[in-house]
């Protein structure tokens, strides 16, 4: 059999084809380059590659549709999709299309080589295989651009067709069922429910009877039989949100479904049998649960198959101006209003806060903002006291400088001149006041504090109309 050795580089971008081509070169790939999807169409009526890498964005046919009508036609060719606009429906389009990797851009050059070729050996492997699989419809629903957002996806992408269980790791509000139910939505049981339900919210005396439901009298105030999470969810996927607080009784039990695939009502005697996707997530680190004895570790191991981490907000800073306009314009329609736009030093004070809360937190933020900011345009001051707050706690002292670096930059961009006689004023009159604060108004001492002779800062208070200019009397 001819050795699976050739790739077809697709891109309107002359830079990238040209990197790719390199390299490919360079790793002993023979490779061939086209500018539109279009041409290399055409000229697959007489040469068919062993591999092809694709951009999605380009005039005239786009990467899905090439990749759609490729599949349809070649569907042993592996395709690789590359984009720069990396957003949730792109990475599961491609997967669902067929791709058989996707590749973000900005990406490794390394990288690309080493999926290109994990796609020859690929071909070579199938060649006379094929899947058949369609694209269909997805809605974007989860905004992230970070790096960290992109592992996420193409983990939803890849897991699109399958049925196992996963883990979620990450804190609290960063986004773990929306994850989970985009991970339900774009699997084959997305027709059948779909059921939340969080572990550190149920009392646990009632957790068992919550997830497992339970016959008439089985307990006192059991009046009649109901079902539990595990039924309803039949056909579907159950996310069991902080599973780490699940207690130790309910953790065998689920051990049991799981390896059974049947479990009885509390208090009943037949077994019910049911066909559920579980997906579990946790704040916590279950393997330290596990090294304590307060998870079990063969539990742990039927639950951790595939896991995904969500990273903290703080940890993917190039995502907020995009969630906290996506937050703005939701609360906007809630609340039927005009959506509230944040100002540019809004935006980048937004970008450098903590964030303890994640996209909650920032969620929240937006929908307050969204009340209680009076104008159109989203002021700092504008911003909950308690953000506030938080930057007066934890700006470092010797912040001002770049604080102060940051607005001429602004100004600039503003076009504003002049910029000393705007700083200067606004520079003096806060040492002055702080001065004034630290000696409760003695302006000889404060005069001093500031390096000034008491004459000048007389004169200062006066030009900035400040009070005390007028050199009244003082202690
Ligand atoms: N990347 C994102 N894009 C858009 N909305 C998001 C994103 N991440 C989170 N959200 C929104 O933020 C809120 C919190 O997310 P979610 O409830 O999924 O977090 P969680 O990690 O499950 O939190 P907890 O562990 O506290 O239950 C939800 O309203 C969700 O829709």
């Amino acid at each position: 059999m001819q050795k699976s050795n050739r790739v077809w580089i697709i891109d309107d971008d002359r830079s990238i084809r040209w990197v790719l081509e390199k390299a490919l070169q360079g790793a002993g790939i023979e490779a061939r380059a086209f500018d539109s999807g279009d041409s290399a169409i055409s000229q697959l009526g007489r040469d068919v590659p062993d591999a092809i890498i694709s951009d999605i964005r380009m005039p005239g046919i786009d990467g899905l549709a090439l990749l759609k009508d490729l599949h349809a036609q070649h569907p042993d060719i592996p395709i690789i999709i590359m984009t720069a606009h990396s957003d949730l429906d792109s990475a599961v389009a491609a997967y669902q299309g067929g791709a058989f990797e996707y590749l973000p851009k900005p990406f490794d050059v390394d990288e690309a080589v080493a999926v290109t070729q994990r796609a020859l050996a690929h071909a070579q492997e199938q060649k006379s295989e094929s899947d058949g699989s369609e694209a269909v419809e997805v809605n974007t629903e989860i905004i992230g651009e970070a790096p960290a957002m992109q592992e996420v996806f193409r983990a939803i992408g890849r897991l699109s067709q399958s049925n196992i269980t996963v883990l979620i790791n990450g804190q609290s509000g960063t986004g773990k069922e929306l994850v989970a139910h985009a991970l339900h939505r774009h699997s084959p049981r997305r027709e059948e429910p779909f059921i939340a339900l969080n572990m550190a919210a149920i009392p646990k005396d009632l957790m068992e009877s919550e997830l497992f439901g339970h016959e008439k009298g089985a307990f006192t105030g059991a009046a009649a039989q109901r079902q539990g999470r595990f039924e309803q969810a039949n056909g579907g996927t159950l996310f069991l949100d902080e599973i780490g607080d699940m207690p130790a009784e309910t953790q065998t039990r689920l051990l049991r479904v799981l390896a059974d695939g049947e479990f009885y009502r509390v208090g009943g005697h037949t077994p019910v049998k049911v066909d559920v996707r579980i997906i579990a997530a946790t704040h916590q680190n279950l393997e330290n649960l596990v090294a304590d004895g307060r998870f079990r570790e063969d539990l742990f191991h039927r639950l951790n198959v595939i896991r995904i981490h969500i990273p903290k907000l703080a940890d993917r800073r190039e995502d907020i101006p995009k969630l906290a306009k996506f937050f703005l314009q939701k609360a906007a329609g809630e609340l039927d209003v005009d959506t509230k736009i944040l100002l540019p030093e809004t935006e980048e004070f937004f970008c450098a806060l903590a964030w303890p809360g994640n996209v909650r937190q920032l969620e929240n933020t937006c929908r307050w903002i969204t009340v209680m900011a009076s104008g159109r345009e989203v002021h700092i001051e504008d911003l909950p006291p308690e953000l506030l707050h938080h930057k007066e706690d934890n700006a470092p002292a010797d912040d001002w400088e770049k604080a102060l670096r940051h607005w001429a930059d602004q100004a600039l961009a503003r076009g504003h001149h002049q910029l000393l006689s705007e700083a200067v004023p606004t520079f003096e009159r806060a040492l002055i006041e702080t001065a004034l604060k630290y000696t409760a108004g003695r302006k000889r001492d404060a005069a001093n504090l500031l390096g000034w002779g008491r004459n000048t800062l007389t004169r200062k208070l006066k030009e900035l109309d400040m009070a005390g200019g007028d050199d009244s009397a003082e202690p």
